[in-house]
């Protein structure tokens, strides 16, 4: 038996959710470039689990159905109101809550196709209504329903705030929600996928999912990155605090990646937001900064910035907190994670692979009392 350390380079599954060939992704074939200078994320979702775009009636039918499932249960806002609210991080809360959000929902393991595609719609719809609310009540406010004339982007902006967001905040909004909703078989992603091979249900799998795109390795590097450019703290900083970190043989977050070795594709697209954000909020240095740390570390280590580099100054920039971050991917990428849901169960079969194992052996118990 041969090993590939963490399942390098090896393909367990066909999929028509995304791609990435030669560095270039797509969302059922579409070029993400095309559909984050275009689409709404709206749109996207509809893409991701149609496998085609929707005309203006389906769109429009499609944003109706997910703004009537917006709603979360009174239940699911006790509870998080009952959480140790100042020592929960937002991706535990959102990980309990999504989980819990299955107690209530009497078809949770119902298996049918057409009752899985109505959890992932309620899932889509509520994810947000469950991220903006604990962003609320940890702060002593209540939370603020969903509005059903606002898009989905302006809605998330809507009930983590109160007030209307402006077009500028939901455009770049929309914009990330775009880039992050899918990537082939990441970490999160089949995480879900070996989760619902087993058959077990939707809630089930995007708990799974949300508890692996936590790490800082993945979807949690965006808040790492943010927390790296508060300690660099200006610009002139930036040459000495990342020629420590290089030296003692630290990651800088944000660089790298496992599948693109000439550069992620979304990656410049948030870096021409982080630029414009920044200027409208007169803090240029966040960009700056980044820039300073790109530079270096490309430089010195020949790793270029990924989706979590630039997100974070753009995200900083909409005012949003630093540890909501990387919950707004999990926003975003539970579109992908439902599509692979989906999918997985359209065509399941059990994922069991092997390990090769290297302990001990031909070992002989010994009685408790003779060790
Ligand atoms: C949405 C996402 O998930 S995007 C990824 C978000 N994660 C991060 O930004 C965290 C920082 N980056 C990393 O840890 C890695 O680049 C990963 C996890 C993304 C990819 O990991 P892998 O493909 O396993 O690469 P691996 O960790 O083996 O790195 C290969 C080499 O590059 C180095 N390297 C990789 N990324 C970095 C980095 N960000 N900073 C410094 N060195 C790095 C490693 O130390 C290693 O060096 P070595 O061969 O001398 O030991
Ligand atoms: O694909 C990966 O390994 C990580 C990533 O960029 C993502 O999930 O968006």
């Amino acid at each position: 038996m041969s090993t590939t350390r963490g399942l390098e380079g090896i393909v367990a599954t066909t999929s028509s959710v995304s791609s990435i060939i030669e560095s270039v992704l797509t969302y059922q074939g579409y070029d993400i470039d095309d559909l984050a200078d275009n689409a709404s994320f709206e749109e996207v979702i509809y893409l991701l689990w149609n496998g085609r775009l929707p005309n203006s009636a389906e769109l429009s039918q499609f944003t109706q159905d997910l703004a009537a499932q917006a709603q979360i249960p009174n239940e699911i806002i006790d509870q998080m109101k009952a959480y140790p609210i100042d020592k929960v991080h937002p991706m535990a809360a959102l990980r309990s809550a999504i989980s819990s959000l299955a107690l209530f929902d009497e078809t949770a393991d119902v298996m049918e196709e057409e009752a899985n595609q109505l959890k992932a719609l309620k899932i889509q719809a509520q994810i947000p209504t469950i991220v903006t609310a604990f962003s609320r009540i940890r702060e002593g406010l209540e939370p603020v329903s969903p509005r059903s004339d606002l898009g989905f982007a302006a809605n998330f902006l809507y009930m983590l705030t109160g007030k209307d967001p402006d077009e500028i905040a939901v455009n770049a909004f929309n914009k990330a929600l775009v880039l992050h909703a899918d990537h082939e078989l990441n970490a999160s992603t089949f995480t879900a996928r070996v989760c619902v091979a087993t058959l077990s249900d939707v809630y089930s799998g995007i708990t799974a999912a949300i508890g692996a795109l936590k790490g800082p390795l993945h979807g949690g590097a965006n808040e790492a990155v943010m927390k790296m450019l508060n300690e660099i703290g200006e610009v002139e900083n930036v040459e000495p605090y990342i020629r420590k970190a290089l030296d003692n043989k630290e990651k800088i977050m944000g660089f790298g990646h496992r599948v693109y070795k000439d550069g992620d594709p979304r990656a410049k697209h948030l870096k021409e937001m982080s630029k414009r954000l920044t200027e409208i909020t007169g803090e240029t240095k966040w960009y700056e900064m980044s820039i300073k740390v790109n530079e270096m570390v490309t430089r010195e280590k020949g790793l270029l910035p990924n989706v979590d580099f630039y997100s974070a100054s753009v995200y900083h920039s909409l005012g949003i907190k630093h540890d909501l971050f990387t919950p707004i991917f999990a926003v975003s990428r539970t579109s992908g994670w439902l599509a692979h849901i989906l999918e997985q169960y359209s065509n399941n079969r059990l994922i069991r692979p092997r390990a090769e194992y290297v302990g001990p052996n031909k070992q002989t118990y010994t009685p408790i009392e003779q060790r």
